[in-house]
C-alpha cells in the first residue's frame, strides 16, 4: 500500500513540471494507480475499499460528506427521528448512522458519516470507508463549515476526485470501443479544443489498448475525460448539494454570496434557520417523484407514495406497482400538475408530475 502511495507522489511531483503530451500520459498512469490503491486488499490494517455495513434502505440514499464538527450529525438529528451524538470535538461520530427523511410518502435514507480529513482517499483516518459509503449514495450532501474557509470544499472534492467520484457531471461524450485488430481509429466530431490524437494515442498505449476506436463528440473534452472513459468501471457520477451549516455566525453579505453560488444551500442547524429548505433541495436533486395512487371511489393515499424517477410516464408507474400490469392496462385517470383538466384520461405514454394523485383502471 505504501508503495502505490509513494509511486502516487512521485507521479504527481513530475507532473508539477511536466509538458502537455508526457502530462496526459502521467494522468492516466496515475488514475491505474489510484484504482489499485482501492482495490479490496487481505489482511489487517490494510484499509481496503469497504465501506461500513448498512444496509439500503427506503427509496434513495444520501450521505453526509464532510470535516470534522461541520454539524452533520446535528443536522441528521434535526431531520430524522434518529439521535446521532454531536459534540463540539473532531471525530465524535465514528461509523456510518442511518436515519430516515420521511418526505410526503417517501423514504430517505440519510447516512451520517465519519467526519473526514485531507488525505482521506489514501486511507487516513477513517477517508477510505466513509468515501466507499459516500460511492454507494444517490446524492452527496457536502456539509460546510459558514465560518471556515473556502478551500474547505476544493479540499474534499479533490478527496472524492482522487476516489473515482464526479460530482454534478456527466459520463464524458465520448466513444470507445475495444477491439481485436486493426490497429486505433480516432475521430473528432468537431474540432477538439484540448485534445489532440497524439495526447490520446500516448495514453491508449500506455494502457495497452493498440486496437481500438475512440470517437470523441464533445469538442470540450480533456485528457481526464477521456481517461474517465477508459476507466469507466471505475467512475461514479453523483449529484452533489453543497450545505453551508452555521451561517448563523457570518456577516450577512458573506451569506449572500454562498447561497448564490451553485448547487448549493445554507442554514443553521442551531438556530433552526433554512433547515426546509435543504431537505426540499434533497428531494430535488434526487430527481424523484412522488406519485399517490387512488382506488375509484375512494380518497387517495398520501401516506404511501410510489416512488418514480423524473421523467416517468404512467408506464413506469404501471412498472413500479406490479411488473404486469401494464398487460391490463386499459387507461388511467391523472389529478395534479401533469392533467391537463382535472382528472385527465391518458394513456400509458402519458408524463407524469411530483405529486400527481393516479388511478389506473384494468381491462
Ligand atoms: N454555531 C453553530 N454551531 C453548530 C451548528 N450546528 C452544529 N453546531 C455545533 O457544531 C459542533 C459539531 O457538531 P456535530 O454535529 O458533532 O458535527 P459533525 O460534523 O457530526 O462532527 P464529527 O462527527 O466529529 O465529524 C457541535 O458543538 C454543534 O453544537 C450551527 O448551525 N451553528
Ligand atoms: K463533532
Ligand atoms: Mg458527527
Amino acid at each position: 500500500m505504501v508503495n502505490i502511495t509513494e509511486k502516487i507522489k512521485e507521479i504527481e511531483d513530475e507532473m508539477k513540471r511536466t509538458q502537455k503530451y508526457h502530462l496526459g500520459l502521467l494522468k492516466g498512469k496515475l488514475a491505474r494507480l489510484r484504482a489499485q490503491l482501492l482495490e479490496p486488499v487481505g489482511g489487517a490494517g490494510s484499509g481496503g475499499g469497504a465501506g461500513f455495513d448498512v444496509s439500503k434502505s427506503g427509496d434513495a440514499r444520501v450521505a453526509l460528506v464532510g470535516f470534522p464538527s461541520v454539524g452533520k450529525s446535528t443536522f441528521l438529528s434535526k431531520i430524522t427521528k434518529t439521535k446521532s451524538e454531536a459534540a463540539a470535538y473532531s471525530f465524535t461520530t465514528l461509523t456510518a448512522i442511518p436515519g430516515v427523511l420521511e418526505y410526503g410518502g417517501a423514504e430517505i435514507q440519510i447516512l451520517d458519516l465519519p467526519g473526514i480529513i485531507e488525505g482521506a482517499s489514501e486511507g487516513k483516518g477513517r477517508g477510505r470507508q466513509v468515501i466507499s459509503a459516500a460511492k454507494t449514495s444517490d446524492l452527496i450532501l457536502m456539509v460546510l463549515d459558514a465560518t471556515k474557509k473556502a478551500e474547505q470544499r476544493a479540499l474534499l472534492e479533490a478527496e472524492l476526485d482522487a476516489v473515482g467520484i464526479r460530482l454534478n457531471k456527466e459520463p464524458p461524450n465520448i466513444y470507445l470501443k475495444a477491439k481485436k485488430a486493426g490497429g486505433m481509429k480516432i475521430t473528432f466530431q468537431t474540432p477538439p479544443k484540448y485534445l489532440d490524437e497524439k495526447m490520446i494515442y500516448n495514453v491508449l498505449r500506455d494502457y495497452k489498448m493498440l486496437n481500438c476506436e475512440v470517437l470523441v463528440r464533445d469538442e470540450y473534452a480533456t485528457i481526464d475525460d477521456f481517461i474517465d472513459v477508459i476507466m469507466k468501471d471505475h467512475r461514479k457520477y453523483i449529484r452533489c448539494l453543497y450545505v453551508y451549516n452555521k451561517i448563523d455566525s457570518v456577516s450577512l453579505e458573506f451569506l449572500d454570496q454562498l447561497a448564490r453560488e451553485p448547487y448549493t444551500a445554507v442554514m443553521s442547524c442551531e438556530l433552526d434557520l433554512g433547515v426546509q429548505g435543504v431537505v426540499d433541495r434533497i428531494w430535488k436533486e434526487l430527481r424523484l417523484m412522488r406519485l399517490y395512487t387512488k382506488r375509484k371511489g375512494e380518497e387517495p393515499d398520501f401516506s404511501e407514495a410510489l416512488i418514480v424517477r423524473r421523467d416517468s410516464t404512467i408506464e413506469d408507474a404501471c412498472d413500479q406497482i406490479h411488473r404486469t400490469l401494464k398487460d391490463t392496462f386499459k387507461y388511467a385517470m391523472v389529478w395534479g400538475a401533469s392533467a391537463r383538466h382535472v382528472p385527465q384520461r391518458v394513456g400509458l405514454g402519458h408524463a407524469v408530475a411530483d405529486e400527481d394523485v393516479i388511478s389506473i383502471v384494468a381491462k
